[in-house]
């Protein structure tokens, strides 16, 4: 049913804020229908987007649209209206287990084919790599990021601190990066003066020449890095970190984005899996070859692959993995119960939210014993990783950050049309053989050429430079609304920066700049200064390129706020649309785990209340209507309040839980809008669900806590059964009714 009402696209994703989805959507419908807003829901969890690409596979019924490629055009449209939850960017593992339990039900989807050699496996491999990794936000994110803790939020958590563990001057914990052989060694970059098309091939010392990417066209004023990281660099830098480890006893951790970095990080985390086991993939390289091991998807993979043999040669094999463990650092477990570790399978351990928990956490990491330890955390790219030993030596020399007194670093980053490394997938490869990689313009010039050798990871990026002119004024706009400091981080010995400042010192002209602190310092002196003021309770704006977007927007909040989930998200799209993105965070699988298993979801929704809010004042101001500006203030007006009575989820089974905080979110929704005197129909509509809330509130909430305890069953992990989620998601008959009625 498609009416003239203004829409709200409102995503159905995975994991926890899918399930979180289930019980608040008909909270928000209910609202959001008083002022004629449609909230129309669009699916783009993993297992969806595989339907959604498969349909040749599937009966008719079973068929779904590609729901992803049709979110993408609306981008393009200024009336567009989308609340983006988190959503899993699947590794390898999480795409396989996906498969799998689609066709346990029925849908009969082609397997993944991990070692793809006829042309009908690559081609099906091409398919699954769409799905894979991080294949959604670049699709929707056609505008750049405005990331930051609304002041509500700001204040909650200086009166509420989180724990945070202290942290000493002794500590041993200490990034480990490379200091040559890395795609910051190797960059090259170029500002094109006019519109062309390039080529990305490899000409072989053997004398072939291999194309790689046919084509990539490229904007006047676009800017193109080439980079590449050294396979042998790699391996020796993983060799030297894990020696040094072993030798002076501390715990070793790696860090990476293999599933937003979906083509080099996997390749990176497989270097570390068969350097750190490297007796084991001696001794049995043709075997795993032969059995399809993949260490790109970590330890899990030869645990996985050596299931078919017989039992006596499996525990052989089992053994030497042990041994391993004799001649190597302690490794940093993910669950250290269940002897998970660092690199059991690469999306376990993200770096955005691994490196501050870590941080947070005193710099301490769980040991294979359960017990907290230091760490020599790696993270091979130098390029970003030198800010977190910046953060680690400021907590060493100052102690850990207080939350009570500490300012706010809100960020604002350059992401709108796929720029820099969000569009690098397609053109990134592990090298084949020694040659010359090359960009090679139409007319045959050769752009950007780099030596490199087999297993090599050589990249491009692109960054167009409408969306820099469109940060630019972002930035601008931040500056002048807040009247803080607002620092470009950027580092003009890189080539890539380099260029950026160009552009930025241009497009600065292009504004006001009176009563604004706008500067542009390298990403260490950027961390030192903003933590300088931090500290002394003062706040800082980060203007930054894609990836320290990434990190900055987990890494402040979870110091301030204990989490990023309680971040505003907003991503202002270029064509004039609005993407309400859902906190900074990702889905949070061990949330789910503890829903299954105990019946309590941890899950906040802080974020998809602020996102809502800006959604419903967007509608307000494009379309006009009063009414869904009353919806708007009265929702913030209602978390404001969820915040000062401590109504948010507890991590506590049998406490208020998920579906309790979004009680409480209702029950003052509906007394803010009974209450505001300025739309009297509206205040009479809500009166009575706001009466029933208000006089049912204990039994509700006896309701919500007394299902806790039990395992439940949704039906599935990345599929769920509606039905099934909807009856565990909305418990209480008496707040359901409550509901229903208002809605009639
Ligand atoms: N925007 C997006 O679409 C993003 C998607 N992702 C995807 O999310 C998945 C998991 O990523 P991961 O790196 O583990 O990061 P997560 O942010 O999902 O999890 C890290 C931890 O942060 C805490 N957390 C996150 N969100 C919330 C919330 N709303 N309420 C309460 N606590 C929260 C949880 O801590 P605790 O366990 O202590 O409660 C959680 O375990 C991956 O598949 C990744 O690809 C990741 C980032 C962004
Ligand atoms: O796209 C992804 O995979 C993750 C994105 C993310 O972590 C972020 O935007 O903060
Ligand atoms: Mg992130």
């Amino acid at each position: 049913m498609s009416t003239d009402n203004p829409k709200i696209i409102y995503t159905l994703t995975d994991e926890a804020p899918l399930l979180a989805t289930h019980s608040l959507l008909p909270i928000v419908k209910t609202f959001t229908a008083a002022a004629d807003i449609d909230v129309e829901t669009s699916d783009i969890s993993v297992a969806a987007r595989i339907l959604g690409e498969f349909p040749d596979f599937l009966t008719d019924e079973q068929k779904v649209p590609d729901n992803l490629a049709e979110l993408g055009r609306l981008t393009q449209f200024p009336d567009t209206n989308i609340i983006k939850l988190p959503n899993i960017s699947a590794s390898v593992n999480q795409l396989i287990n996906t498969i799998k339990e689609l066709q346990e039900k029925g849908y009969a989807i082609p397997d993944y084919p991990e070692d793809p050699q006829s042309d009908e496996e690559k081609a099906i491999a091409a398919r699954y790599s769409k799905i894979s990794g991080s294949a959604v936000n670049p699709v929707l994110r056609e505008g750049n990021s405005d990331r930051r803790a609304p002041p509500a939020v700001k204040r909650y958590a200086q009166k509420n601190p989180h724990s945070m563990a202290k942290w000493s001057p002794a500590s041993r914990t200490h990034v480990g990066h490379m200091k040559h052989g890395d795609f910051y060694s190797s960059e090259k970059c170029m500002t094109m003066d006019k519109a062309c098309s390039v080529k990305m091939d490899l000409v072989t010392e053997s004398g072939k020449t291999i194309v790689l990417k046919e084509k990539t066209d490229l904007l006047e004023g676009e800017i193109i890095d080439s980079m590449f990281m050294s396979a042998k660099a790699l391996r020796d830098f993983f060799e030297d970190e894990m020696n040094d480890a072993k030798e002076t006893g501390v715990m070793l951790s790696l860090h990476v984005k293999a599933t937003m970095m979906k083509v080099s990080h996997p390749i990176v985390f497989g270097h570390a899996v068969t350097v750190f086991y490297k007796d084991l993939f001696e001794k049995y390289g043709d075997l795993f070859k032969k059995l399809g091991v993949n260490p790109n998807n970590g330890i899990s993979s030869v645990y996985e692959k050596i299931k078919e043999l017989p039992a006596s040669f499996r525990e052989e094999i089992e053994r030497d993995i042990h041994a391993c463990y004799a001649e190597r650092p302690e490794l940093a477990m993910v669950d250290s119960a269940k002897g998970i570790s660092n690199l059991h399978a690469p999306n376990d351990v993200i770096v955005d939210a691994s490196m501050p928990a870590m941080i947070r956490n005193g710099g301490q990491m769980w040991g294979p014993d359960g017990k907290t330890k230091d760490t020599k955390a790696l993270m091979p790219e130098s390029t970003y990783a030198r800010i977190y030993q910046e953060m680690i030596n400021f907590c060493k020399t100052n102690g850990a950050f207080d939350p009570t007194t500490m300012g706010t670093v809100p960020n604002v980053g350059l992401m709108a049309q796929k720029a820099e490394e969000y569009g690098s997938h397609d053109k990134t490869f592990e090298i084949p053989e020694k040659g010359v990689a090359r960009i090679v313009a139409e007319d045959g010039t050769v752009l950007i050429e780099q030596n490199v050798e087999e297993g090599d990871i050589w990249r491009m990026c692109q960054t167009k430079d409408a969306p820099i002119r469109d940060w630019v004024k972002l930035a601008v706009s931040r500056a002048k609304q807040t009247g803080v400091p607002t620092i470009f981080w950027l580092d003009e010995y890189r080539p890539h920066d380099y260029e950026l400042i160009k552009k930025v010192n241009v497009y600065l002209k292009d504004h006001d700049l009176e009563g604004c602190d706008i500067q542009i310092m390298s990403p260490l002196r950027s961390m030192r200064f903003s933590l300088e003021r931090i500290i002394r309770g003062k706040d800082t704006i980060s203007v930054t390129g894609n990836i320290l977007r990434d990190y900055l927007t987990d890494l402040f909040p979870i110091m301030e706020l204990g989490t990023s989930a309680k971040m505003l998200s907003i991503v202002p799209l270029m064509a004039g649309g609005g993407l309400f993105e859902t906190g900074a965070g990702g889905s949070a699988p061990k949330h789910v785990q503890q829903l299954v298993e105990e019946n309590h979801l941890r899950w906040d929704s802080l974020g998809e209340f602020l996102a809502i809010a800006v959604s419903l004042e967007d509608v307000g101001i494009k379309t006009g209507s009063e009414r869904a500006k009353i919806l708007a203030t009265t929702l913030d007006d209602a978390t404001g309040k969820l915040l000062d009575n401590n109504k948010s989820p507890s991590r506590r089974t049998g406490e208020l839980d998920n579906r309790g905080s979004h009680f409480y979110l209702a029950m003052y929704w509906a007394q803010a809008l009974a209450a505001q005197t300025d739309d009297a129909e509206l205040a009479a509509k809500f009166a009575p669900l706001a009466k029933t809330l208000t006089d049912n509130e204990e039994k509700i909430v006896e309701e919500l806590n007394a299902v806790q305890g039990q395992a439940v069953d949704i039906g599935g992990y990345f599929q769920l059964d509606s039905e099934k989620t909807t009856a565990v998601m909305c418990p209480s008959a008496t707040f359901n009714a409550a509901l229903e009625a208002a809605r009639a």
